[in-house]
């Protein structure tokens, strides 16, 4: 990619894509990162050797894309210094905040921008992430295919035409990696129970994850399928998911996935209403 990208925020988000963009061959000179001090960033800098900037106005300047990458409840007031630069500099502007509607940035920035939003994950850092995209009408498609290219560099990409189903996006991929963590610590601490040491039942469930994702990613079959081929009658995993489908587990997920998505709507009404 000969672009070159800011990201505004090097937190947790920011540096999992910039180290998949990294790992993908993105050439460090092309990255820079910003944050209100230096302490976070020196490591950024030294150990992976992309640009580094305590002031975000000069990280825009001449940037192609702007990556926003910061709490969804301070980006108002990281926003609005920035848009003088984003008018006379014009770069595509990608925000990856949760919530925040593209029109109430667009306002923050001076309007009239070309504006990404993106939900993305953070095994990103890994190379397997996954984004849905949104773009506003003033994005082109040279514009387009950037955002997909850059995302695309870290994972796969979903584009959705309706900005709201970036909420439901959220639901199914922005948050789930967190689901799927804390599934892995309720099955070590099920393994511990059962006599496994920590180390053991982690490594097992882990790799069986992985397992069943890759296998679910490449098989024809659908995952319902794919579930049934486990299940022996009369055997094991026929007991384990009865009393899984018994304690409700689909509507636990989702009744978990609707407070995901209404808790994106609710800041977004919280946020443009500042
Ligand atoms: N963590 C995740 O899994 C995901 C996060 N997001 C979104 O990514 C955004 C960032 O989230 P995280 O990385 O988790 O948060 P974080 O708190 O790890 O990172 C935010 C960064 O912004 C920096 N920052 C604060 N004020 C700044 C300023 N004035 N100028 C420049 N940088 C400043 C902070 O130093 C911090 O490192 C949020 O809007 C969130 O909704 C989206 C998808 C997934
Ligand atoms: O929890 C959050 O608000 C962010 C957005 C998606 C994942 N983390």
């Amino acid at each position: 990619m000969a672009n070159t990208i800011t990201f505004i925020g090097a937190g947790n988000m920011a540096k999992a894509i910039i180290g998949g963009l990294l790992d993908s061959g993105v050439s460090p000179s092309s990255i820079t990162a910003t944050a209100p001090s230096d302490d976070g960033l020196a490591p950024l800098r030294e150990r992976l050797g992309i640009h580094t900037q305590t002031d975000n106005v000069e990280a825009v300047k001449g940037a192609d894309v702007v990556i926003l990458a910061v709490k969804p409840q301070i980006m108002k007031s990281v926003c609005a210094p920035l848009a003088e630069a984003v008018q006379a500099y014009k770069p595509l502007i990608v925000s990856i905040a949760a919530g925040l509607e593209a029109a109430t940035i667009d306002g923050w920035l001076g309007g009239g921008t070309a504006l990404v939003r993106c939900m993305p994950n953070t095994p990103s850092l890994v190379g397997v992430g996954a984004s849905g995209l949104f773009a506003n009408p003033a994005v082109s498609d040279a514009q387009r295919a950037l955002a997909t290219e850059l995302m695309e560099a870290v994972g796969i990409v979903e584009w959705v035409e309706q900005e709201s189903l970036l909420d439901a996006v959220t639901a199914v991929s922005g948050s789930a990696p967190a689901y799927f963590f804390l599934m892995f610590e309720a099955m070590e601490e099920a393994g511990v129970a059962q006599g496994l040491s920590a180390a053991t039942a982690r490594r097992l469930a882990i790799q069986t994850a992985l397992g069943a994702a890759t296998m679910a990613g490449q098989s024809k079959h659908d995952p319902a399928t794919l579930k049934r081929n486990v299940m022996s009658p009369g055997g094991t995993t026929e007991r384990a998911i009865a009393h899984l489908e018994d304690a409700q587990l689909r509507d636990t997920i989702k009744g978990a996935m609707q407070a995901c998505a209404r808790r994106a709507a609710e800041m977004a009404n919280e946020l443009s209403a500042d």
